[in-house]
């Protein structure tokens, strides 16, 4: 047998456990945030780079389509999927302001901007974050380490305790389906008619 898996799977496990154990509270209020938005009518912005870029429209197109259920549609746009967009930000005022220029454009009050960085250094979400702040716009942080310099810019962080970008991401997703399925379920129990296919 090779080790080098079953290290692999326990390590992400352990990491998991580390996590119940730490954040269940913190994934609790981040809940909160995403079901206070989806009942107040907002719209979910989700942004992140490379690895987090592919969580973002993933979550995004969790929220529009389905996750679990067949329910009503809920308002979410990923930020990291218009190339004309990305390219002319980019090009023109650098990529630090590929996701600013958007939540300037795009997000009010009462919407959430999510944000997904291991590191939490990415000068895109950090900027991005600035201007949501700027506009009213709450922000909820998905991160790792120490939850760099994003930590102080966001209204929550749920910083999953590892140093490993990978398992960082690892987790978030797992954490942003749970959110979902949270949302999903608690929607259809006090909406159970709501509309779309459900
Ligand atoms: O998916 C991975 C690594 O697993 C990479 O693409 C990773 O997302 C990129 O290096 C990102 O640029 C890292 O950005 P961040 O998470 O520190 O904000
Ligand atoms: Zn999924």
């Amino acid at each position: 047998m090779d080790d080098r898996i079953t290290g692999a799977l326990r390590e992400l496990a352990d990491t998991a456990a580390r996590t119940a154990d730490l954040l269940a509270d913190d994934i609790a209020r981040a809940a909160d945030m995403v079901r206070d938005t989806v009942r107040g009518g907002g719209t979910l912005f989700f942004c992140g780079n490379g690895g987090s870029a592919a969580d973002a429209q993933h979550m995004a197109t969790e929220y529009v389509v389905r996750y679990r259920r067949d329910r009503a549609a809920y308002p979410a746009v990923a930020l990291t999927t218009d190339t004309s967009l990305l390219t002319a930000a980019g090009n023109d005022f650098g990529f630090d302001h590929v996701f600013s220029r958007q939540v300037e454009a795009l997000c009010r009050s009462g919407d959430l901007l999510v944000i997904h960085s291991t590191s939490g250094n990415s000068p895109n979400v950090l900027l991005a974050a600035r201007a949501a702040r700027a506009k009213g716009v709450r922000v909820l942080a998905f991160s790792a380490r120490d939850g760099g310099a994003l930590r102080p810019l966001a209204d929550h962080n749920v910083i999953i305790p590892t140093d490993r970008t990978d398992r960082a991401q690892e987790l978030h997703l797992c954490i942003e389906h749970l959110i979902c399925d949270m949302i999903e379920a608690d929607e259809l129990a006090s909406r159970p008619v709501a509309g779309g296919v459900a």
